[in-house]
């Protein structure tokens, strides 16, 4: 529990953890006009009800054995190949993309190829990433490429970004979107692509660095976490034919959400319970990546922040530290306040996130939705 993210103004309806808004009845989760408000949970399961048949339908273009690997690392079989339930990660970025096409006056459906589509780009951007960093878990069970190897984790990743783009193009054809607005889509999905790439060359650059600042760590997050959070935020508005004015409000929504998103996980990347984030222990600290936590510890200058820059600048141990040791620098990161300043920076980021939601007209169950999941995104454990 990050307990002092917790507002001390708590979301209005605030029930427990993910929870902001209570349900009640009569709820039209798909549609805008009239709708009552739903909480965080439901929100993300109609978000899976509604995503997963045309993503396991993407998926199953993938020739064999891609669509096996897929399948399992989105968690619709296990190794062996029998269907299961796994974890299939939280769908926040789907979930925006809902959100932005009922923003635009239109039903949560037409943000669906959105939704999908920056879905498929994330999970491209998660089997490179766990095999970049040598991960050998990821949604509580065994990656991808230590199942399959890392030739087919990486074709994955490959083949299901170019999957994104498609499934946008298809939303033209079978007349959801209009050809206008659907090239629109890929191209935002495209540059959203590029920054994220960006964003990981600069995180995997500064693991070998002694020091990065906090600048430099936000201009890498902005790319590695923010950009696909913002095309989701916004890749509904557009595929329902949004004006640009709207659509950039909510990409600019999106961006600062996105930084928060990245605050919070770089937080639970040191002090999570692997348990429930069903990652790694230590993963972050044991490859010297310069994160959020770590940037605004060394820019303090005390004594525990010089300490932490004299270990980081040490070659020797590298990668083979002892828990313990990782436990003292996680205490010399947060001695040095680079735990309470991330903390600060995501409450920080998620009221700029607000303040541009605001720039844009939309329903009020929907802007209680977008409110109570920037919420979650904050508070969450996982
Ligand atoms: C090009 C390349 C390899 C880029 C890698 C970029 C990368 C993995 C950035 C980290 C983003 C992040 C916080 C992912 C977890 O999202 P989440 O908590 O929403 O995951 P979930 O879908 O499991 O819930």
């Amino acid at each position: 529990m990050i307990a002092s993210l917790r507002p001390s103004h708590a979301a209005r309806h605030h029930q427990g953890e993910g929870t902001y808004v209570e349900s009640r009845t009569g709820t039209a989760v798909g549609g805008t006009a009239h709708a009552e408000p739903v909480s965080v949970p439901e929100l993300l399961n109609r978000t899976r009800a509604l995503c997963t048949p045309p993503l396991r339908a993407a998926v199953a273009r993938l020739a064999a054995p891609m669509d096996t690997v897929a399948a399992y690392h989105f968690g619709w079989i296990d190794r062996d190949g029998t269907p299961v339930a796994g974890d299939g990660g939280k769908a926040v970025r789907p979930t925006l993309a809902l959100l932005s096409a009922q923003a635009a006056g239109a039903p949560a459906e037409a943000g669906v190829p959105g939704g999908v589509a920056v879905e498929l780009v994330h999970n491209f951007s998660l089997l490179h990433d766990d095999l970049m960093d040598g991960d050998e878990t990821r949604r509580h069970r065994a990656t991808a490429w230590t199942v399959f190897g890392p030739a087919q984790a990486i074709l994955v990743g490959d083949a299901l970004a170019t999957l994104g783009t498609e499934v946008l193009l298809d939303a033209a054809s079978t007349g959801g979107a209009s050809p206008a607005d659907a090239a629109r889509a890929v191209r935002l999905l495209n540059t959203a692509s590029r920054r994220l790439i960006d964003g990981q060359a600069m995180d995997v650059a500064f693991e070998q660095r002694d020091t990065v600042t906090v600048a430099e760590c936000l201009e890498m997050e902005g790319g590695k976490t923010a950009a696909l959070l913002s095309a989701g935020a916004a890749l509904g508005a557009v595929l329902a034919g949004a004006d640009e004015r709207v659509s950039d409000s909510l990409q600019r929504f999106g961006d600062h959400l996105g930084l928060a998103f990245q605050a919070v996980d770089d937080l639970l990347g040191i002090w999570g319970a692997t348990e429930v984030t069903g990652k790694p222990h230590w993963g972050d600290l044991r490859q010297r990546k310069k994160s959020l936590p770590v940037a605004a510890a060394l820019a303090e200058g005390g004594a525990a922040s010089r300490e932490l820059a004299e270990q980081l600048a040490d070659p020797a141990g590298r990668g083979e530290e002892s828990e313990t040791e990782l436990a003292a620098r996680a205490l010399l990161i947060e001695r040095a306040g680079g735990r309470a300043w991330t903390q600060e920076e995501a409450r920080r980021q998620h009221t700029t996130a607000l303040a541009a939601l605001d720039e844009v007209p939309m329903p009020d169950v929907v802007r209680e939705h977008f409110v109570a999941l920037a919420e979650f995104v904050v508070v969450r454990e996982r």
